[in-house]
């Protein structure tokens, strides 16, 4: 039965204390009795704010530390009874009902993010009696308000005020999910902790269960296909400019494959700072990238890289979009989305006027974070670090070195094939791509694709430089590139046939470097 009875008796007990002062003067302005305990009680007296110590409600103290502070059937039991079925009961053993539960964890996360965190720091951060009474009150929300978080601390107030002192159902069961949520990540977060193997007090490697929580930030019109139900769930309190924290400043709703690609966009653009740079995603492969003096130029030379494909694609950019580069790619093509750190009044200007592009401002790149990639596989779920370095280190193994201009060429050309689906085969010269081999099973296809890709858009291959995003196992590849006029190469190396791969390139005059770091990408 739900429960639209006035709040009589709340029980605060907070960790993260932000708001909790103020939050608490309204709700005893209110006529609510305040429960609390030790610190929590102590701000709020200090504050001249009246509250009843828990241990004086309860008649026990405190103990162990503040392992057992509100695990008693006084607390639980006002927390858990079913108003109307269990009031004989309460009665019985002098159990009034506590209506309003304001906790906050033990700031388990942080405190293993510490530097040098030992084990028995993590371990008595782990909040026993907290979850408990957030598990009780959301289980009860038929007639209890749990509140989790100070964020929801206005909405509880403008309730109170506004339903005569009492709390909607509706509020109750959201705030009780949310605090499902809550204790679901918090757990989660535990298991990870504990499931990993410590050494030395250091959490090392993949836990034994994986326990990841994600919110919902949108639901898609469909999946990839339209026959395919869809969802984008992010993850909270990041910091980083990406996809999820970035800001859609008009069109039409992003749709699945518009999400994935403008990752693969953002991402790839992210790889240049000084110089202004364009990548052009199509089906998650750059089908043009290049930098210029500024964006507009570094767009231009994307786009002729392969103008057919740029057709319906994403466009990012690492400088702010301004109005003539806006201009120039309204007039010119059909666009999907378009990213950038920051957007001008001019550009939106101009990119109102095809409503349905999507424009999205993302913020200025930092350094990225080191994270997880995740594939589902059936019945599993493969787990990586994300790939966030370039090389190991750069070693000509040619005997003719590259001049300073390819090795700019080969470190921008190293720069795209990162972002290639693999087989990667990109050619570039004078800072933009030439021609993108993308998503073969062979790469000898993947380097004819990037000649075909080449001559459509009538560029010239020859005096290109060329990356792969593995070594090459035969010298097949080289010659065929030396046919094509390719000038220099750059590749992981590491093949059993790298002295046969090198001669190759030796007969042809080229250069070749070796990184070290293979980039596969599926
Ligand atoms: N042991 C208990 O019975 C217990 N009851 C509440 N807590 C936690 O103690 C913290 C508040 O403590 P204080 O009010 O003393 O600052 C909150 O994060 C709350 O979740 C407990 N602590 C840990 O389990």
């Amino acid at each position: 039965m739900a429960d639209n009875r006035p709040v009589q008796r709340a029980l605060l007990s907070v960790s993260d204390k932000t708001g909790l002062l103020e939050f608490a003067k309204n709700l005893h302005a209110k006529g609510i009795e305040l429960l609390s305990t030790g610190g929590t009680a102590k701000l709020l007296a200090d504050n001249n704010v009246p509250v009843i110590e828990v241990s004086d409600y309860t008649g026990f103290p405190e103990m162990m530390d503040g392992r057992v502070k509100t695990l008693h059937p006084k607390i639980h039991g006002g927390i858990l009874a079913r108003r109307g079925t269990d009031d004989a009961v309460m009665k019985q053993h002098d159990i009034p009902p506590i209506d309003l539960i304001v906790v906050n964890l033990y700031p388990f996360a942080e405190t293993i993010a510490k530097e040098g965190c030992s084990f028995e720091d993590a371990i008595e951060n782990i909040d026993i009696g907290g979850p408990t009474m957030v598990r009780a009150s959301a289980k009860n929300h038929a007639h209890v308000t749990i509140v989790v978080n100070p964020s929801d601390y206005a909405t509880v107030e403008k309730e109170l005020e506004e339903n005569n002192g009492s709390i909607s159902k509706d509020t109750r069961f959201k705030l009780a999910t949310k605090a499902f949520e809550h204790t679901a990540g918090y757990d989660g977060m535990i298991a990870n902790y504990l499931g990993k193997i410590v050494e030395n007090d250091e959490p090392k490697g993949f836990p034994s269960t994986f326990n990841a929580q994600f919110k919902l930030a949108q639901t898609t019109r469909y999946g990839e296909n339209s026959h395919q139900s869809a969802a984008f769930y992010v993850e909270e309190n990041q910091q980083e400019a990406n996809i999820a924290t970035a800001k859609q400043l008009q069109g039409k709703e992003l749709s699945y494959n518009n999400i994935a690609d403008t990752d693969a966009a953002l991402e790839c653009v992210k790889q240049f700072d000084s110089e202004a740079a364009c990548v052009i995603v199509k089906h998650a492969n750059p089908c043009g990238v290049a930098t210029g003096d500024n964006i507009l130029e570094a767009y231009e030379r994307a786009f002729s890289t392969d103008p057919e494909s740029a057709f319906g694609g994403i466009i990012a950019f690492n400088k702010e979009l301004d109005e003539k580069t806006a201009k120039a790619i309204i007039e010119k093509q059909f666009v999907e989305v378009i990213i950038a750190p920051h957007v001008s009044a001019g550009a939106s200007e101009a990119v109102s006027s095809k409503e349905n592009v999507r424009l999205l401002e993302c913020g200025d790149f930092a350094e990225s974070i080191a994270r997880l990639d995740f594939k589902r596989v059936n019945g599993g779920l493969l787990v990586q670090d994300a790939d966030l370095q370039l090389y190991e280190k750069l070693e000509v193994v040619t005997k003719r070195s590259p001049s300073d201009e390819e090795m700019r060429d080969l470190l921008f050309a190293w720069k795209i094939a990162k972002f290639v689906k693999s087989n990667a085969i990109v050619y570039a010269k004078n800072q933009m791509t030439i021609g993108v081999g993308a998503g073969q099973m062979s790469r000898i296809n993947s380097a004819r694709i990037a000649g075909i890709k080449a001559e459509h858009a009538d560029l010239t291959v020859t005096g290109s430089v060329m990356a792969s995003d593995a070594f090459f196992p035969f010298r097949d590849g080289i010659d065929a590139a030396a046919e094509a006029g390719i000038a220099a190469v750059i590749q992981p190396g590491g093949s059993m046939r790298d002295a046969e791969v090198i001669e190759a390139a030796d007969e042809a005059g080229m250069a070749m470097v070796f990184t070290g770091m293979r980039h596969f990408r599926h």
